[in-house]
């Protein structure tokens, strides 16, 4: 395994370690904090806050469907979907995941596609119980990748997302801004802690060709 803690070079910068590729290589799963720099973050947290305050984001539903229900017992995130050109720090966000997307394929022949994403918030005793990404009637998501939004998340406020890598002990992430977690979407069962406070990410999934 690589212990290079070097970035990947990019013009418009993620800053993507190649430790970061080699552990989800490796354990299905990785995490790298200060992805993004302070600045986009605090940019992103505040138009994921603005949406919420003017009723943009909606309670997300389970199943998919006949089956689609909202359910917010198994889970309470309110989320929306990002639009190209919705914002300038959206778009930013949408360029540094192309820059991680062609990353990921050139790493590992994956042949993702595209990108989708959403704004999540979970407010004070919302969670998402454990699931998979990968849905039953659409095997296209790949690589689940998260990015948390709160500039400080002091422990014992709960709301870590909880992973059950197969054949290996739990482990929970906390979600603390700037911090990027991927993990495969076919394999990785998950889920998303309830928390003390208001809990803010960008949710999204790279996908391969249809
Ligand atoms: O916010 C997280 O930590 C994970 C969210 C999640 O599992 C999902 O949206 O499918
Ligand atoms: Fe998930």
């Amino acid at each position: 395994m690589h212990t290079d803690p070097s970035p990947i070079p990019s013009s418009t910068g993620p800053w993507l370690h190649q430790r970061t590729l080699d552990q989800l290589a490796s354990h299905g799963w990785s995490q790298q904090n200060h992805f993004l720099s302070d600045e986009l973050t605090l940019a992103l947290a505040a138009e994921c806050r603005l949406l919420a305050a003017t009723g943009a984001l909606t309670l997300a539903a389970v199943g998919r469907g006949d089956a689609q229900a909202l359910r917010p017992d198994i889970r309470g995130d309110r989320t929306r979907w990002l639009a190209a050109g919705q914002s300038d720090a959206c778009d930013r966000y949408q360029g540094i995941m192309e820059q991680l997307r062609l990353a990921l394929n050139q790493a590992f022949f994956l042949g993702l596609d595209n990108y989708e994403s959403h704004f999540a918030l979970y407010a004070p005793g919302a969670g998402y119980q454990q699931h998979l990404d990968r849905f039953r009637d659409d095997d296209l998501r790949t690589v689940s990748a998260v990015i948390y939004l709160n500039a400080d998340w002091p422990s014992g406020q709960g709301g870590a997302l909880r992973l059950h890598p197969q054949g290996e002990p739990m482990l929970d992430i906390a979600p603390l801004g700037s911090r990027l977690v991927l993990f495969l979407s076919a394999d990785m069962l998950h889920e998303v802690l309830p928390a003390t406070c208001e809990r803010l990410s960008l949710a999204g999934w790279f996908r391969r060709r249809s």
